[in-house]
């Protein structure tokens, strides 16, 4: 089942990357600040005009929002503000409106694009994974899954998943559906509001196909690896491929994914550069904590092998210098998670930052008992 349509929050929340401490996790990216609008306008700031575009708001609105953008968003195209303001003013609708919206939107596309590639719409494990990750996750054990992953740094996961001729027929159907909506000139959505460059899997017709590999092929891993987040209990997704390169995107700024876990698969092509990189899981309270240096974790991206990781440990690309790189990316989440607000407690269990402020309490807390202990002492002698 998904529900992923329910809620159109797919925007990865941006880590503001000053703050780091570090200094090495800047990007180019204009989307460097979390999804929200200003608290006053920019009364300067001359607005786009709006009037052309078929939006579900009035144009006035748009217009008026554009002034409480964040300042870094005021200079960027029309269509990226209109992308932004869009996914601000979604929030506002009732849920079943928006559901209704996907759905009418979803059943647009697929009604009028044809697939290349019928064989990809259902899933075929034989054809589309490699055997050894079969066999791990037929397994059901941790020691199963063991066998084929590796554990680079503290909860990422990375494997060897896809066969490169399902990565080949991938690219190939993504390719053919962006070419019919560049004739179309159909307005798609795009991933989230951190990458323009790419495509919706589940909005041209892919949402069962990754259902089924979610819940069959993600879920016995998840469960072993992030019982902390309901891994055990993932029921929707967001399902996208994301482009880099000269043409497209060349980096991505370090951030979190609305996701309980998040797979993500490099399909291809050739490429330079492009790696990922990790710096610890946060709860949204300490997303802009510093990275500590064991939290650090540069990795290369191989086409056919995954990355899994908890939708929180914070990530991002490096800039990819030649070439073309295409990832697959499934945000998996957990409605059971998400409704007992697990991850909105005071503490969070799989924040390492909660977990520090945690220990350093407990510390102070022993410190102080110990120092009026010795003053008691003191005092009797
Ligand atoms: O570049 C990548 O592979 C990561 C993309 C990503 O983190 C995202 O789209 O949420
Ligand atoms: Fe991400």
């Amino acid at each position: 089942m998904s529900c992923d349509s329910v809620d159109r929050r797919e925007v990865s929340q941006t880590v503001n990357d000053n703050s780091n401490g570090n200094g090495v996790f800047t990007s180019s990216r204009p989307f460097l600040v979390s999804q929200r609008l200003q608290l006053s306008p920019n009364t300067e700031h001359i607005p786009d005009n709006y009037d052309d575009l078929q939006l579900e708001f009035s144009p006035s609105v748009f217009r008026s929002l554009e002034r409480y953008l964040p300042p870094n968003l005021l200079s960027v195209s029309r269509d990226v503000k209109v992308q932004y303001i869009r996914e601000i003013l979604a929030r506002y609708l009732p849920e079943g409106e928006r559901f209704q919206k996907l759905r009418r939107y979803r059943q647009q596309i697929i009604s009028r694009y044809q697939p290349l590639h019928r064989e990809l719409y259902t899933l075929n494990p034989g054809k589309f994974f490699a055997p050894s990750f079969i066999k791990a996750v037929s397994g059901n054990t941790e020691e199963s899954l063991r066998s084929i992953i590796s554990e680079p740094s503290p909860g990422i996961y990375t494997f060897e998943m896809l066969q490169p001729s399902f990565c080949e027929l991938l690219l190939s159907e993504v390719e053919n559906f962006e070419k019919w909506v560049n004739e179309t000139k159909i307005k798609i959505m795009h991933p989230n509001s951190m990458t323009s460059y790419g495509a919706v899997l589940d909005d041209f017709g892919l949402e069962t196909m990754l259902d089924k590999l979610m819940e069959d092929f993600i879920c016995p891993i998840s469960r072993v690896f992030f019982p902390e987040v309901g891994g055990f209990t993932l029921d929707s997704h967001h399902g996208f491929v994301v482009h880099y390169g000269k043409d497209w995107a060349v980096d991505l700024g370090l951030h979190v994914d609305d996701s309980e876990v998040t797979l993500n698969v490099c399909l291809g092509n050739q490429f330079s550069g492009g790696e990922q990189y990790f710096g610890g899981i946060r709860c949204d309270k300490h997303m802009n904590t510093r990275i500590e240096p064991e939290e650090t974790l540069d990795y290369s991206q191989v086409p056919g092998k995954a990355v899994l990781y908890h939708g929180h440990h914070r990530h991002g690309a490096r800039a990819t210098t030649a070439g073309h790189r295409i990832n697959l990316i499934l945000w998996c989440r957990s409605s059971v998670f998400r409704e007992m607000k697990e991850y909105q407690k005071k503490n969070s269990s799989w924040c390492e930052w909660c977990q520090h402020e945690k220990k350093e309490r407990q510390l102070q807390s022993v410190s102080a008992t110990k120092l009026e202990l010795f003053k008691m002492e003191e005092s009797r002698v």
